[in-house]
């Protein structure tokens, strides 16, 4: 994804504050920021070149250190998107709050709760990454997904046998996209989501 020169410097901005947080409040596997651009913030970049054209409200689970969440904010700064980070712990969340002041965003707001814990967020878009397998990430849909929405999952190498395991309980729609960044994992665009087995 080629990023303008605005989106550039934010994308600085963010790296700069990551590799400052980071050995404080473990964001990312230290060993992981030595290739940080390709490693998070490619990987989260091309979650936003399959929702071209997408407006309204996207909510990231378990944002942690902002992947994909803020990168997307970032990406999207220009659009019709506003993006509701979902993280439960404190410092991550202080962190998240940080980079939104730092790069200027006006797109992005954090929830300081647990997911389940959160009123129903009616969500245009949800996307979430190394959260939970994904019977428990239908859960999570279930409960802030609007009914005609769409969530990009980012799943790693096993993602099929985490498909299988999630229809025993949930019906929906399921499109997976490869990954550019990591081989054999992919990201999950699913739709149509409901609680009982097909
Ligand atoms: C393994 S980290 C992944 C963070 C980020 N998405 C990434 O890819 O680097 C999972 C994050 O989800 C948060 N988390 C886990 N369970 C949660 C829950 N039930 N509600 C809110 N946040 C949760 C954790 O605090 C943590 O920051």
């Amino acid at each position: 994804m080629s990023v303008s020169r605005e989106t550039s410097e934010r994308l600085e901005i963010y790296e700069q504050l990551l590799i400052r947080w980071n050995p404080r409040i473990n964001l990312v596997a230290e060993v992981s920021l030595a290739d940080l651009r390709a490693r998070h913030v490619q990987d989260s970049l091309q979650v936003g070149d399959l929702m071209d054209g997408a407006e309204g409200h996207w909510v990231d689970l378990g944002s942690g250190g902002g992947l994909p969440g803020i990168v997307l904010a970032i990406a999207k700064a220009h659009t019709a998107l506003f993006f509701t980070l979902v993280e439960s712990d404190q410092r991550k969340a202080a962190f998240l709050r940080e980079v939104i002041r730092k790069t200027g965003l006006k797109n992005a707001r954090v929830i300081v709760d647990r997911i389940e814990a959160v009123p129903p967020l009616n969500a245009a878009y949800i996307s979430a990454r190394a959260l939970a397998p994904l019977p428990k990430l239908m859960s999570y849909l279930d409960l802030h997904l609007a009914p005609a929405g769409k969530a990009y999952l980012m799943k790693g190498r096993q993602w099929q046998s985490e498909v299988e395991d999630a229809r025993i309980e949930w019906n929906f729609n399921c499109i997976a996209h490869p990954s550019r960044t990591q081989e054999g994992a992919a990201t999950l665009e699913i739709s149509g989501v409901s609680h009982g087995a097909s």
